[in-house]
């Protein structure tokens, strides 16, 4: 049985997925107030793993998330999950849409449903909390009127389902992490994604120097994000994730040229996509490019070929 923490408290999106990403018949799971607290009880080795939201399709990333991996002791991605997110709209019992106010929920499901409070309850205040159910929870608690949450909320908080379905964009998606205190990689797939987290000296075309290094070696960018370093005003720590896995030769050895180009690198894992689409790697990328220019380059160097 494994300790599984993450992002709660019960009802969360974040439950919805770490219950696709563990098993809920096996493994204990710990629900953390904010995505920080999932990532140190990761650090501290009170739970095995961790899961936290990461970005979301319609409000991009989770800043939380991405700090609380970037900076502290190393952890890493082992799997992600990528879960269609609609909203429903919870309220105490005998509460009507006129009677709504107030209405709360995480920034993220808040930013989601921006254009249906605006024409549904345009004299409600949205208010942010730590999450979708902690909104439920306070709604319950009589602190606010109504609570966007997740479909799951309502099996944990007493509460009624106002509107159901609720999205101002069809199809949203939020990607989940599931990461752990470095150890042994996932083996590759096939179908992985690499993260990682890269500064860069100031200095013109320093980013321009990293993406060349990656399109050099036919590896895809599938996300690009950069976060203030918080050390010295106007430098960045920019995340990368790529498709490929630390495994293959093209990606380490673009990692090894990230790491003498960057102030610093940091690995945040290679990992499973969910999409399931395998990456296609052609010569002259390819391990066995790479095997068979090490081998000539070696044997020149050995004086055995000119
Ligand atoms: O608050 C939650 O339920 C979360 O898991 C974070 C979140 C919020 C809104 C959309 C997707 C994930």
């Amino acid at each position: 049985m494994a300790r599984i923490g993450y992002f709660g408290p019960q009802g969360t999106f974040t439950e919805q997925a770490v219950r696709q990403l563990a098993d809920p018949e096996t493994d204990e799971f710990v629900p953390y107030p904010t995505t920080p607290a999932v990532v140190a009880a990761v650090r501290a080795g009170e739970v095995d793993r961790g899961c936290v939201p990461v970005e979301n399709s319609v409000e991009g990333a989770v800043p939380a998330t991405m700090d609380a991996l970037a900076l502290g002791d190393p952890v890493v991605a082992v799997a992600e999950y990528v879960l269609p997110v609609h909203f429903t709209l919870l309220a105490r019992e005998g509460t009507s849409l006129d009677d709504i106010r107030t209405v709360a929920s995480h920034p993220h499901g808040l930013a989601q449903v921006r254009d249906w409070l605006e024409t549904n309850l345009p004299k409600a205040t949205a208010i942010a909390t730590s999450s979708t159910s902690a909104a439920a929870a306070e709604v319950l608690a009589g602190q606010f009127d109504a609570a966007v949450s997740a479909p799951v909320a309502v099996l944990h908080y007493p509460l009624n389902e106002l509107v159901k379905g609720l999205g101002d964009v069809k199809d949203a998606k939020t990607r989940f992490l599931l990461v752990a205190k470095p150890g042994a990689l996932p083996a590759p797939t096939g179908t992985d994604r690499t993260s990682l987290v890269a500064v860069t000296p100031n200095e013109v075309g320093a980013l321009s120097n990293v993406l060349h290094e990656l399109a050099l070696r036919e590896i895809n960018l599938t996300r690009l994000e950069a976060r203030p370093t918080k050390e010295l005003f106007g430098t960045y720590r920019f995340y990368l994730d790529v498709e490929g896995h630390i495994a293959e030769q093209r990606i380490g050895d673009a990692l090894a040229a990230l790491h003498r180009r960057c102030i610093e690198v940091r690995f945040l894992g290679s990992y499973p996509r969910t999409d399931n689409e395998p990456t296609a790697v052609k010569s002259p990328t390819t391990d066995a490019d790479f095997d068979a220019a090490a081998e000539w380059l070696a044997a020149i160097r050995r004086g055995e070929s000119a």
